[in-house]
Formats: C-alpha cells, sequence, structure tokens
C-alpha cells in the first residue's frame, strides 16, 4: 500500500506523517510532497523510526514521483485560518493548490482514494471532483473530504460534559465542514441524555471548535495535532478497507444521492474501492431537522463556489 501525503511538510501534513509511519501495516510506503524545501529533511528524519513502513520525501518539482503507484492521497497542502478569518476566507489561495494538486493524481494515479484535508472542505471537494470530471478520472467512491476532527470532537466534548470515557462514546456528525454546516446528531448518542440546553451549548462548541484552537493559537495557525490524528484515522480506516476488511465505516463528506446537497458528510461503509455503501443518517430530532433546514443552502452554496471555481460561472 502506497499513501502520499501532499503538503507532509507543514503543520498537519508532519503530525499524519509521523502517525503514519509507525501506524501503517509493515510493508507499506509513505510518500511526502511539499512545495518547502524542509520535505526531504522530514522524511529523513522519519526514516530514523524503526518500523517497516518506508519513507521518501519529493520536493516541489516531483510531484510525479510522489503520487505514481500510489492508492491513497491525502492533501492537508494549503494555508491555515488567522483568527478573524471564516474558513472561506482561504479558498482564494487553497482553490488553485487543490486543483493543481489533483490534477497531479487525475494523471500520475487516476486509481486512488483522494482524501481532502485542506480547506474550505465544503468547496475544495467540489474543486477536486470537478477536475478529476474534467480529465475523465472521476470516480465518486474514491473522493473523501475529511470530517474526522468533527466527530473526534463531538466524541470529546460530549464525554467531557457528561463524564464519561471518551472511547465508549460515538457521535454521529453530518453535513459539511464549517460553522452551521457541522451538525452533531446529539440525538443519537446511545445511552446518554440531554437537556435542550445542554443540546445547544455542546452543539454551538462542536460547530466552533476549530476557532477555538485558532484563536488559542493566536495567529500561529489552526488545529494541527488533533487533525493528523484525525487524518491518520481516517486513513487506516481507508487502509483496512482496501486491504479487503470488513465493517469499516467512518463518518465523511461524499457525494451521494444529493438529498440534502451534492456533497453531504454521512455514514459511509468502505470497501476494497472506496465508498461501497452511503447509508442514511437515520432520524433527525426537530432540533437537528430544523438546524439542517437552516445550513443546507449555504452549504450548496459553498459546493457551486466549488463546481464554477473549475467549470467556469
Ligand atoms: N479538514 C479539516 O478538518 C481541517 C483542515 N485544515 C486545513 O488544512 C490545511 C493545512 O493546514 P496546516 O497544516 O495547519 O497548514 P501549514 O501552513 O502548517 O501547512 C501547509 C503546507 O502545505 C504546503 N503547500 C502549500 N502549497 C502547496 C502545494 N501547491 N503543494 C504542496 N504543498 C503545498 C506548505 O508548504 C505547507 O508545508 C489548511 O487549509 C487548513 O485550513 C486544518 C484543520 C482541520
Ligand atoms: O478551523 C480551521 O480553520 C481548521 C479546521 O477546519 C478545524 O480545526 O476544524
Amino acid at each position: 500500500m502506497k499513501v502520499a501525503v501532499l503538503g507532509a511538510a507543514g503543520g498537519i501534513g508532519q503530525a499524519l506523517s509521523l502517525l503514519l509511519k509507525t501506524q501503517l501495516p509493515a510493508g507499506s510506503e509513505l510518500s511526502l510532497y511539499d512545495v518547502a524545501p524542509v520535505v526531504p529533511g522530514v522524511a529523513v528524519d522519519l526514516s530514523h523510526i524503526p518500523t517497516q513502513v518506508k519513507v521518501e520525501g519529493f520536493g516541489k518539482d516531483d510531484l510525479e514521483k510522489a503520487l505514481t503507484g500510489a492508492d491513497i492521497v491525502l492533501i492537508p497542502a494549503g494555508v491555515p485560518r488567522k483568527p478573524g478569518m471564516d474558513r472561506s476566507d482561504l479558498f482564494n489561495i487553497n482553490a488553485g493548490i487543490v486543483k493543481t494538486l489533483v490534477e497531479g493524481c487525475a494523471d500520475f494515479c487516476p486509481e486512488a482514494c483522494i482524501s481532502i484535508i485542506t480547506n474550505p472542505v465544503n468547496t475544495t471537494v467540489a474543486i477536486a471532483a470537478e477536475t478529476l470530471k474534467a480529465k475523465g478520472k472521476y470516480n465518486p467512491a474514491k473522493l473523501f473530504g475529511v470530517t474526522t476532527l468533527d466527530v473526534i470532537r463531538a466524541e470529546t466534548f460530549v464525554a467531557e460534559a457528561k463524564g464519561l470515557n471518551c472511547e465508549d462514546i460515538v457521535v454521529p456528525v453530518i453535513g459539511g465542514h464549517s460553522g452551521t454546516t457541522i451538525l452533531p446528531l446529539l440525538s443519537q448518542v446511545e445511552g446518554v441524555e440531554f437537556t435542550q440546553e445542554e443540546i445547544e451549548k455542546l452543539t454551538h462548541r462542536i460547530q466552533n471548535a476549530g476557532t477555538e484552537v485558532v484563536e488559542a493559537k493566536a495567529g500561529g495557525g489552526s488545529a494541527t495535532l488533533s487533525m493528523g490524528l484525525a487524518a491518520a484515522r481516517f486513513c487506516l480506516s481507508l487502509v483496512d478497507a482496501l486491504n479487503g476488511e470488513e465493517d469499516v465505516f467512518e463518518f465523511t463528506y461524499v457525494e451521494g444521492d444529493g438529498s440534502d446537497a451534492r456533497f453531504f458528510a454521512q455514514p459511509v461503509l468502505l470497501g476494497k474501492d472506496g465508498v461501497k455503501e452511503i447509508f442514511d443518517y437515520g432520524e433527525l430530532s426537530d432540533y437537528e431537522a430544523k438546524c439542517k433546514a437552516e445550513m443546507l443552502d449555504g452549504l450548496r452554496g459553498d459546493i457551486t463556489l466549488g463546481e464554477e471555481f473549475v467549470n467556469g460561472q
């Protein structure tokens, strides 16, 4: 199995690469690509860790080498937020970065599963889809927006609020990955009762958790360590599924039947060829249904922006 990380020298890229070096199955290859000249050094550094995962670093002009033979591509390349910015403010810079890198995927590893981390995810996934389509290489079963961080945050915050072990908590999070488009389904958390006040407080915290980190880092970027962990969890699930393991589920932002929006985070069964089945997210409480109704236009607008970036208006 070959896993390529594009943007591997960044805050997320380095944390993610460390986790993959230590957790990918023996015999895997880890391919680190970045435009920052430090990337070969990151690869050398990681290569001194004694695991049976081969690491190689590739600089700016070596995208082809980095991607050739890749089964999974993870893309955290691009700029992060500073205090006062929304994720959508990253569009101007990150849209072009994602388009260029996904064009590389279409050319050099068209069969790979591509997982987009770069913000604004609601829009960059649409950019990736349309870029692949323009190259005749789009397979919706192999394109994912990584929303795992929303899930792990929701599980952490619920466990904290209720004094429970976070390993016992499962919180479905659907929708998109910014502000109110992030919709935790607290009504579906098994074995836990919430008051309406708790639900509103927790929902607000989960939706604004990215901003909590951005403000605490005070201009030094956004979540990198928790995101590295979230992306590693998502990647390792994909590895298991591609290797034939059954019953591998993740919540992820994929193209489904479009009943809510063209792309929507929901429960997905992963298989040997990427998405095996997309599941319905079940019954919503009145509060969740209202939150969903209020955010759908915004999410659809984010998606249209990405489609138009590639196809023109
Ligand atoms: N999906 C999610 O839940 C989350 C997404 N993010 C997003 O992930 C992205 C990266 O965040 P950080 O790692 O903190 O940023 P960072 O600035 O630490 O790292 C970004 C890396 O991308 C590299 N890069 C820039 N242009 C490139 C290109 N054309 N090709 C290859 N590499 C390129 C940079 O050289 C840098 O090493 C941001 O857009 C951020 O908003 C951050 C947290 C959570
Ligand atoms: O908030 C940001 O800009 C980074 C991000 O997506 C997150 O932490 O969820």
